[in-house]
């Protein structure tokens, strides 16, 4: 069912959006296990889910009853949040309501901009967030017809340096500059980051990591245990 620009910016108005995934090798890496970590996001109260491939996507869409925003990875340098139109379309024929992509501006495995991405996916009746690291890419991709603008790549593109923890500076500059609704994204580890960011002026917040990743928190308690 496609909804509405306003119906999905409605429904995660000041909620948490949880990120489902798992890296390539990773346990935790396959549909059944993704799909279930989506239904205890659900349970707990997400407002929405963000999941990679087609093949997630729509097992998620299958089994729960809310927004799903679909990517869909391939590689992990330079344009890698679905990277081409060919992959935006199939995420959004998958069953996702929002399809994120980067929108950094960089350039594309297919030639083609960002614009094309979200004119493709508009046809298909799916809605576009873009993923940014800057403020310009970010009011570039608004004025490129994106209805959503995320952090996500803040920290993770040439240029832009990794903090510890969210870029809340970056959720502010854009909240001001675009009328599109703003997404935090990123590195947001605890509630009281997520809380700032809708203090910061976001729209809606996206959290993986911190709650889906237990690959990378065991690891992080693992190396703070380990004597020098
Ligand atoms: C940079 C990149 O590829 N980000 C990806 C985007 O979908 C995911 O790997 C992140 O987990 C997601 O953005 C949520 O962020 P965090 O896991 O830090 O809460």
């Amino acid at each position: 069912m496609t909804l509405s620009a306003a119906s999905v910016a409605a429904a995660v108005r000041g909620r948490l959006i949880v990120s489902c995934q798992a890296p390539p090798g990773d346990p935790m890496r396959g549909t059944p296990t993704l799909v279930a970590l989506a239904r205890a996001a659900a349970a707990g109260g997400a407002a929405g889910i963000r999941v990679n491939e087609p093949e997630v996507v729509a097992a998620v869409r299958a089994a729960v009853d809310l927004p799903v925003i679909g990517l869909w990875k391939d590689g992990d340098t330079g344009v890698y949040i679905t990277p081409t139109v060919r992959h935006a379309l199939a995420v959004a024929e998958a069953g996702a309501h929002v399809v994120a992509a980067d929108a950094t501006g960089r350039p594309r495995p297919d030639g083609g901009s960002f614009a094309d991405l979200v004119a493709a996916v508009h046809a298909a009746g799916a809605l576009v967030m873009a993923d940014v690291a800057t403020l310009e890419e970010g009011v570039r991709a608004a004025g490129q017809g994106a209805d959503f603008v995320s952090t996500t790549l803040s920290g993770y593109v040439p240029g832009s340096p990794r903090r510890s923890g969210p870029d809340l500076d970056l959720v502010a500059a854009l909240a001001a500059a675009t009328a599109a609704p703003v997404v935090a994204e990123g590195r947001i580890g605890t509630p009281e980051e997520a809380a700032a960011a809708l203090e910061k002026g976001a729209h809606s917040v996206v959290v993986g990591t911190a709650i889906t990743a237990p690959t990378a928190l065991t690891r992080r308690f693992v190396t703070r245990l380990t004597r020098p």
